[in-house]
């Protein structure tokens, strides 16, 4: 949370609050707005009121009593609704009553309104001296949209649609300005969302558009062990296939830069300095920004020099030091000189977002979504990874990633990618030994992180665009996970903006459930991603490793649990994951899960929405009526309704009985509304993904959105539980035509629960409009009675299925220097030797 932002007074309105500033005119019959300097009359009201008690009370109550409920009430009025638990509400003077709040605290409405107050304020025009009263009534119309009829109560739940506006559709640059200026940059707390979020910290979301919204966050524990279970080398026969789509030049909303000295021989092609070391500095930076046509691009060390000069005004700089030092060379290229020169080595950065999510005004990125240049090329995946991962090291899985890719990158500013980029500046992880170590390794060194502060022990693994190794933070026993992707490499094969991707989404992460990014650099030719460690294999081997090769429904309900926060919290932050499948999820030392590998992963537009829950029950006081028909049809209605008036309550079930009782107590309490953050508008027709998972719509060329990780998600689960795919043909091609003609079929072993199936079912709806998940993302499946009884707010506290095998971190270095310092030094050697020519072996 930015501390500017802390300060920002809560606002909580409500009808009720509406109502007491609306008094109706008993002479014209008309609804007025009460007016600040009308409180008085409320005053008066009450005055006259008490002098009615007075009289009433006069002869039972002492004098003292009268007055301290006098003052009191006095009070009261001046500070107008005030209830037991509320809190008092101040921000723009507006105070709450606790019904509504009660009704919508915990999902944000509070402090959306608030923004959508300073938007309007901000309007020209807008006057901040409007009444109070009015300001609320202005509010609630400007945040809560009511389906259907307007001015109906908030709490009147009746399914209706409230959306709060956190995209600003107009200007978004002036509000910005405006609120640095104010020092108040609205927010929305998403309190309640306990899958999202912790207790304890906020995180900034990234800038939507101006506007920033704030996740508290979870908690997370975890350090790093060296241990490995990746023994077994079992293969799916799953196939990574990449087919490329060039897409179009994007034009992306990016701050201008200044140049950099440092940046010789370097990779650029990041829209965001990470430099910006506090909030105001991010809201002038929204402020500031314009719109850039940016390409990433690749110079080798050679041609940088020979560049170096006509380059020199316009490299941008990545301002490494002030990113807590961390090594940050990856800069946006902005001038038009540097567009040239990039031309032949530019891997063009494209956008994919539906027309929805681009055409809302200034406020948003203008993407230009023409697919200029498709080339399709399919690159077995699976016999790179044969060539280049070693024999029992790790998980050998051949489930590999298609992508007629698109950078599809809907790129909204720099803010957005900087703003949790920070070292240090992720909540949830603030308090994590490794940035101190990096830190304190740059400090000893006096000089951004670079390869040489890296101990490389052994390889983790090798991906399409990079090699993954583990390392030690040289001299802090600190371990990472080092990728190393070779540009050159990137660019031939038109990578680049796959790397790009990856990297930007890995630098606005800070969720317990996905990996954070301590540091990127680029060393020579190679550009590096110093992410956490993650010692447990993935759950493509954990699952080999069980018996009949699948997860006990109980273990498959943590793990996709896990996994389904994660995909929530991606999907809210206009990431569409893409490439789900067990080969990507990590085992924490912890026994919890890290989804990893964003190279496939689509970035979109979001608008989160609040919808208002209806009780979907009868009301308690109609179900307990009797019944006055005069034939009752009830099918627990034993006695005859015309003898005996019949009370269903007494006549049903105990199992029915319980469900009613509980859905009384439903009824009685107003329902929670849902916070929806589901990318709906995102839009793609790249081919990626991974065959046996991949989405209908996708192998259809129809273009998809978010809705083909809910697909994933169904896969996933049903792989989990059966051990296999559900749609897995002899060869690719049988598989791709299996997923869009066959219909779903569930082995009779092993047996599975209907909750289960049906979940899986309502996930591989092949049309993705009745899928489940497609409207309400996240929120539509964690509701599945799949999940029923699991507390998402608790779940990293839960114990896992499986622990992978602990060691002591402590002797974990020392233990290696005797098991493993062969191959660190192996490791080591190949860098040396093969120097800025160094050649991985996957490529
Ligand atoms: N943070 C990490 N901790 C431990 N192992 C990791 C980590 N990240 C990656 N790995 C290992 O390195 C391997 C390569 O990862 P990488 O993300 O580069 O490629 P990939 O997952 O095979 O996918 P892709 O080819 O789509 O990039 C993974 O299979 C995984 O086993």
């Amino acid at each position: 949370m930015n501390p500017v932002n802390m300060g920002t007074s809560e606002i909580v309105e409500s009808m009720e609050e509406f109502d007491s500033g609306l008094k109706m005119d008993e002479h014209d019959g008309k609804r007025h707005m009460l007016k600040p300097g009308q409180i008085c009359s409320i005053e008066d009201d009450i005055n006259q009121l008490f002098e009615g008690i007075d009289v009433r009370t006069s002869g039972r109550s002492s004098g003292l009593l009268q007055k301290v409920c006098k003052d009191s009430l006095r009070k009261s009025a001046m500070k107008r609704p005030m209830r037991p638990g509320s809190s008092q509400a101040s921000g723009i003077g507006i105070s709450e009553s606790v019904s509504l709040k009660q009704a919508l605290r915990g999902l944000c409405i509070s402090q959306a309104s608030e923004m959508a107050a300073m938007k309007r304020l901000s309007k020209p025009g807008g006057s901040s001296r409007a009444s109070e009263a009015g300001t609320i009534k202005r509010l609630y119309r400007s945040v809560v949209v009511e389906a259907g009829e307007s001015g109906l109560a908030l709490n009147e739940g009746k399914g209706n649609l409230v959306e709060i506006s956190l995209v600003p559709e107009g200007s978004t640059s002036n509000f910005s300005e405006k609120m640095s200026e104010s020092g108040q940059l609205p927010e929305v707390e998403l309190l309640n969302q306990s899958a999202l979020m912790g207790e304890d910290e906020i995180i900034p979301l990234p800038n939507h558009g101006g506007y920033e919204i704030s996740l508290a966050k979870l908690g997370r524990h975890g350090k790093p062990k060296l241990t490995r279970s990746s023994s077994s080398t079992h293969a799916s026969e799953k196939q990574t296939v990449v087919d490329e789509i060039v897409p179009a030049l994007a034009e992306v909303p990016v701050k201008p830069v200044e140049p950099d000295k440092e940046q010789k021989g370097k990779l650029h092609f990041t829209s965001s300095p990470s430099s910006d070391n506090n909030a105001s500095n991010n809201v002038n930076k929204s402020a500031s920004i314009s719109r850039h046509i940016i390409r990433p691009v690749f110079r080798n060390k050679n041609s940088a020099k020979n560049k170096e000069k006509q380059d020199s005004t316009s490299v941008p700089s990545s301002s490494n030091q002030s990113n807590g030092g961390v090594d940050n060379n990856l800069g946006p290229i902005t001038s038009k000189e540097n567009e040239k020169s990039s031309v032949s080595t530019t891997t063009k950065v494209s956008s994919e977002v539906s027309s929805n999510a681009t055409d809302s005004g200034p406020g948003k990125p203008v993407l230009n979504s023409n697919i200029s240049n498709r080339t399709k090329t399919v690159v077995s995946k699976s016999d790179e990874n044969s060539r280049s991962r070693e024999k029992g090291e790790f998980s050998q899985s051949s489930k590999s990633s298609i992508g007629e890719y698109s950078s599809s990158t809907s790129i909204s500013e720099e803010s957005t990618l900087s703003g949790s980029s920070r070292s240090g500046y992720r909540p949830h992880m603030s308090k994590d030994l490794r940035w101190e170590a990096i830190r304190y390794v740059q400090k000893q060194h006096g000089s951004s992180l670079g390869l040489r502060h890296f101990k490389l022990i052994k390889k983790l693994g090798s991906g399409d665009i990079g090699t993954v190794y583990l390392a030690e933070l040289t001299g802090t026993n600190c371990l990472f996970a080092l990728k190393i992707m070779d540009n050159e490499f990137l660019v031939s094969r038109k990578k680049m903006a796959r790397a790009q991707t990856e990297r930007e989404i890995l630098q606005m992460l800070d969720h317990p459930f996905l990996p954070t990014l301590f540091a990127h650099f680029t060393a020579d030719k190679f550009s590096c991603l110093v992410m956490e460690y993650c010692p447990g294999g993935d759950l493509h081997v954990l699952r080999q490793k069980q018996p009949n090769k699948s997860f006990s429904e109980q273990a498959a309900r943590f793990y996709v649990a896990e996994v389904l926060l994660a995909l929530e919290y991606l999907h809210m932050l206009g990431v569409v994951y893409r490439d789900l499948k067990p080969e990507n999820i990590l085992v924490r030392e912890d026994g919890h899960i890290m989804l990893s590998d964003f190279d496939l992963s689509l970035r979109c537009a979001v608008n989160p929405t609040l919808l208002k829950s209806s009780p979907t029950v009868e009301s308690p006081k109609r179900e307990s009526s009797p019944c006055t028909e005069s034939s009752c049809i009830h099918p627990f209605c034993l006695q005859p309704s015309w003898q005996v008036p019949c009370f269903t309550p007494r006549l049903i079930s105990a199992a029915t009985k319980t469900r009613k009782l509980k859905a009384d107590l439903a009824a009685q309490v107003s329902p929670l509304p849902q916070l929806v953050a589901e990318p709906t508008s995102a839009r793609s027709n790249s081919f990626v993904g991974t065959h046996e998972y991949l989405a209908p719509e996708i192998i259809k060329g129809e273009g998809h959105g978010s809705a083909v990780d809910w697909w994933t998600f169904g896969i996933f689960l049903y792989e989990l539980v059966y051990g296999k795919t559900p749609f897995k043909g002899p060869g690719n091609e049988d598989t791709l035509s299996n997923v869009v003609s066959h219909s779903l079929k569930f082995p009779g072993s092993p047996i599975v629960s209907s909750h289960t199936r049906d979940l899986i079912r309502g996930l591989l709806v092949k049309e993705p409009e009745n899928r489940l998940g497609s409207v309400k993302g996240a929120a539509e499946i964690k509701q599945h009675s799949f999940f029923e009884g699991l507390n998402w707010a608790l779940i990293r506290c839960a114990i896992p299925p499986e622990l992978p095998k602990v060691f002591d971190f402590g002797n974990v270095l020392a233990d290696m220097s005797a098991s493993q310092n062969k191959e660190s030094g192996r490791c080591q050697e190949e860098f040396k030797s093969t120097g800025e020519h160094m050649e991985f072996e996957m490529f």
